[in-house]
């Protein structure tokens, strides 16, 4: 099979696939590019595999990059933009089961795209656009199945992250899994265990975004991988729950972990923050979702309140909606935009007053006293009983100084 219109991240990574031939090497692109051209979606990264060893390469091109040297993996730096070049290789040793320190350079394709994990990533491309299908993946991308390269068990024995793959590209390309591939993944899935964190992170955010997540976390279920995620072992029948509800879409990482705490359980800041500390998510996350959860709580109770929306902020407030729309009790967008944008300030640097501004007019020191009025002027303004400008500020803190005295 040839591809006729070779999309255009592919034709500019051609002088690079000609110039490793000329050398007298083979090269070709491979991977997730070629499998999504094939699918008709945007290509992300542009992977190029050639017989050439990694020192040939540098030796071929003028700017490289050693970016993973002893995987095989060179970057070529080309009109500003770098592609990615592997060495043909096989993964022939394997220690625990996650991807080898060392791996064995061949000059063959097919002892490459033979150990690699699905059929629909084991499809290259030539220079010419001519698909290399040597374990027919082209048939499983037509029919739509996810399906490991040759005998299942050993490649999810090279890699055990390749069982969640499997499950992950089920749910975002909404194929069905091969039955030997799902049998294989649930024979294995303890050996989950070995793999870091947060690449099991990735591909379990992949699968709730993917376009069918109701039959991802079913195969996550119904595979045992889950026993083998931190803080879902005991959480079968939620999980479950999930699975069977009907229309839905998760559009992003944040609205992801929102749905899955509150869904799991884990709503409080403590428990929800043991959660993602657990699956190590950055913090900013873990805050994100915290003031989410807190919101869709009050969502919940038709108790959101003009402070609720200060101290949360639109972003983590629309995160909240979503999910409650997913539970069923979401409010109207529009209104939460326009309660949001009724705010007097959104910010406290908004405020028309500052501690110093007050340490001057009002003869007070810097300490509790002036962090108190600052937040009482602060709550007054959002709360609309006090214009946000500065006489008006000062006066009402004049008067709380009194009162205090
Ligand atoms: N555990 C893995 C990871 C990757 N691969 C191979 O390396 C290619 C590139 O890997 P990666 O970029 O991680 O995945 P993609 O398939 O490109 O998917 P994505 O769109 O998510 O990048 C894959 O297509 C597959 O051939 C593999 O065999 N085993
Ligand atoms: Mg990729």
């Amino acid at each position: 099979m040839i591809i006729e219109k070779i999309p255009e991240e592919f034709k500019r990574a051609l002088p690079i696939l000609n110039t490793l031939k000329d050398a007298g090497y083979e090269a070709y692109f491979v991977g997730g590019s070629v499998r999504d051209t094939l699918l008709g979606l945007p290509i992300h990264d542009v992977d190029i595999a050639t017989s050439a060893y990694p020192e040939e390469v540098k030796q071929i091109f003028n700017k490289t990059v050693d970016t993973g040297i002893e995987h095989g993996t060179v970057m070529v730096l080309d009109h500003g933009e770098g592609y990615e070049i592997t060495t043909f290789r096989t993964e022939s040793t394997y220690q625990d089961y996650r991807r080898p320190e060392k791996v064995e350079f061949v000059r063959s394709l097919q002892e490459d795209l033979k150990r690699r994990d699905l059929t629909i990533n084991a499809l290259a491309m030539d220079a010419a656009g001519e698909i290399i299908d040597l374990f027919d993946g082209l048939t499983d991308l037509k029919m739509k199945v996810i399906r490991a390269v040759g005998d299942p068990n050993e490649r999810f024995n090279e890699d055990a992250l390749r069982m969640m793959r499997a499950v992950r590209f089920g749910s975002q390309l909404d194929f069905k899994m091969d039955s030997e591939t799902f049998m294989a993944i649930k024979k294995n899935a303890h050996l989950l265990e070995k793999i870091a964190i947060e690449r099991i992170h990735v591909e379990w955010v992949k699968l709730l975004l993917g376009k069918n997540p109701n039959q991802g976390i079913k195969e996550f279920l119904e595979t045992n991988l889950y026993k083998y995620s931190p803080k879902f072992e005991n959480k079968l029948s939620e999980l479950k729950d999930i699975a069977t509800m009907s229309h839905l879409i998760i559009p992003d990482e944040y609205v992801a972990w929102t749905f899955i705490s509150y869904k799991l359980g884990y709503v409080t800041s403590n428990e929800s923050g043991k959660l993602m500390k657990e699956w190590k998510l950055s913090n900013e996350l873990i805050k994100h979702v915290q003031t989410a959860l807190k919101c869709v709580e009050k969502i919940k109770r038709q108790n959101l309140q003009i402070d609720d929306y200060y101290q949360a902020g639109l972003s983590p407030l629309k995160t909240a909606n979503i999910v409650a729309k997913l539970l069923g009790f979401g409010i109207d967008d529009a209104l939460l935009e326009s309660q949001y944008n009724a705010l007097p300030i959104k910010d406290k640097a908004e405020l028309k007053i500052n501690g110093g501004i007050l340490i001057k007019k009002l003869n007070i020191k810097p300490g509790p006293q002036l962090g108190k009025i600052l937040k009482e002027l602060e709550k007054e303004v959002v709360q609309g009983n006090l214009k946000n400008n500065e006489g008006n500020l000062i006066k009402k803190a004049q008067d709380l100084v009194s009162t205090d005295n």
